[in-house]
């Protein structure tokens, strides 16, 4: 007996096979990555996306993953797509990952967006652990982010704040957009710093840059899928991001030359440019010469460090202070005694301020800007904890967690500095229970200039002015709600009315 099957039907069965022969492979190849190798405990994968569905249905990632580290502890195997990552939420498990196991994680991944932009990963924050590193990060540590260094841009930081104080006293009484003003300052202490004063190229660079970062908040589904070379090819971030990059670029480089062909005696002050060009000329002739291109990645690095950071600390620190005014009353107290002599606020009396100097802790404890620092790479398989890490896994530490672990820090979602005052505990990378610049190897390099521009300007805003909220809010009804993006910072603008204080 002869069986006819309809060509139709043919296509269909054949369709189905190789659905199944596909599913199977995934499957496969899941199932083998997962079952011979004891990684940490994780929840239940799904083929193809992994854990996805539990990360996307969740706004904000460090709140899902603290959720799901309740329940699988601090140590725990996620899958994204098809890539592994490890997620740290214990101050136990970032010292064996951050000091223990330091040069096994020191690794950046190579993610498509931030390579894009940042000259095929040459930035310091994205490099790949090695001597191109090395070279680079001994430059800013040395060279621009030095104690010294910072002390020499005093007068620029003095500046700028002063004219952030007028232009908030011109509003007196009315509401103003903090969030506007502090960024707008920030971003001209960075560029000031970095290109000097007479640049004509500020606000379009800062447009530019904005586009740009804006592009890299959020995970990239090209960096979960690898092994899907198509999707690089049309990925639409990707293009957008390429276009950003290019006009940076442009004026990036119109900088850079400006610089060589102006006379340096003509220039009062050395900004970070002169510094770098210097940088430059002397090792010209040695094994590594840095490129122009080199240039322009360790400015991006200042730019992203300074721009988006700081001004984040600067508005949580006044938004919790608005929200609890004991803690306002008594920063405004040490402020006014401090400076009420002179009259004015400079840095020199900084150094006094310990009450507010608890207050930036206690900010960057609840609300560090970059809460799954940055993403971390191993680079050789691992053990920790009894569990295997492979080669290649990501892995990203949960800082905004391990602030409000309660085994560490009493009433752990309280805003209260005094648990500062008279503590060891320090932003340094040697407490791992509080980790909002990282540690180890890859820890930042810019916490001195960080705090110079989130310092000042909180000691500026207390000192001066009063601040009431706007429409007869209460001081506990103020939205703390968080964005989700490259930082975290306040989802909407922080909105305030300034009341000048008068003093004789
Ligand atoms: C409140 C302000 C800031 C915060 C909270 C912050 C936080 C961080 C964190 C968490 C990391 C990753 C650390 C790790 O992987 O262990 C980092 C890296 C870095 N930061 Fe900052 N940062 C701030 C300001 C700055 C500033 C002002 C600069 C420079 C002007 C800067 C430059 C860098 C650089 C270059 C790296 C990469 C280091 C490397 O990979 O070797 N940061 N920062």
């Amino acid at each position: 007996m002869e069986l006819h099957i309809p060509f139709s039907n043919i296509t269909f069965m054949m369709a189905s096979f190789l659905f199944i022969l596909v599913l199977f492979k995934i499957v496969k190849r899941w199932r083998g990555n997962n079952s011979t190798v004891n990684l940490p405990p994780g929840p239940w994968t799904l083929p193809f996306i992994g854990n996805m569905h539990q990360v996307i249905s969740s706004s904000l990632p460090h709140h899902c993953f603290k959720d799901l580290a309740e329940k699988y502890g601090p140590l725990m195997h996620l899958k994204l797509g098809e890539v592994s990552y490890i997620i740290v939420s214990s101050p136990e498990m970032a010292k064996e990952i951050m000091k223990t196991n330091d040069l096994t994680f020191c690794d950046r991944p190579n993610l498509l967006l931030s390579t894009i932009l940042t000259y095929n990963a040459t930035v310091i924050a994205f490099s790949t652990y090695g001597e191109y590193w090395r070279q680079l990060r001994k430059i800013c540590v040395i060279e621009l982010l030095s104690a010294k260094r910072v002390q020499s841009f005093r007068t620029i930081r003095e500046e700028e704040m002063s004219n952030l104080v007028k232009s908030i006293s011109a509003s007196e009484g009315s509401v103003i957009n903090l969030t506007q003003k502090i960024l707008g300052r920030t971003y001209g202490i960075t560029a000031r710093i970095a290109f000097g004063k007479r640049n004509i190229h500020q606000e379009t660079f800062k447009l530019a840059m904005e586009e740009a970062l804006s592009l890299l908040g959020g995970v990239c589904i090209v960096d979960l899928y690898p092994s899907i070379k198509m999707l690089r090819r049309v990925s639409r971030a990707k293009t957008k991001l390429e276009k950003a990059t290019r006009d940076l670029d442009i004026i990036l480089q119109d900088i850079i030359d400006d610089h060589k062909s102006s006379h340096r005696e003509e220039r009062k002050d050395e900004d970070l440019v002169d510094v770098l060009l210097n940088i430059q000329q002397e090792n010209y002739h040695s094994e590594h010469p840095l490129t122009d291109d080199n240039l322009k990645a360790v400015i991006q690095d200042s730019f992203t460090g300074g721009g988006e950071t700081s001004p984040g600390a600067v508005l949580w620190g006044m938004s919790e202070m608005v929200k609890n005014p004991k803690v306002m009353e008594e920063a405004q107290d040490e402020v006014r005694r401090v400076f009420d002599g002179k009259g004015f606020v400079d840095e020199t009396e900084l150094h006094q301020l310990i009450y507010l100097k608890s207050v930036v802790k206690e900010t960057m404890r609840l609300h560090p800007t970059l809460p799954l620092l940055v993403p971390r790479e191993s680079r050789e398989r691992c053990q920790i904890n009894g569990y295997e890490i492979p080669a290649k896994t990501r892995v990203m530490v949960n800082a905004w967690a391990i602030g409000r672990d309660p085994r560490y820090w009493v009433e752990a979602e309280s805003f209260k500095p005094e648990r500062f005052v008279n503590s060891p505990i320090d932003f340094k990378g040697t407490d791992f229970e509080y980790i909002p610049f990282g540690a180890g190897r890859r820890m930042c390099p810019g916490i001195e200039f960080a705090i110079s521009i989130v310092e000042l300007p909180l000691a500026q805003l207390l000192y001066h002015f009063d601040w009431k909220l706007p429409n007869g809010m209460k001081n506990e009804e103020l939205d703390m709600t968080e964005s989700f993006g490259i930082t975290v910072g306040r989802k909407y603008d922080l909105s305030l009315i300034p009341i000048t204080r008068h003093t004789n």
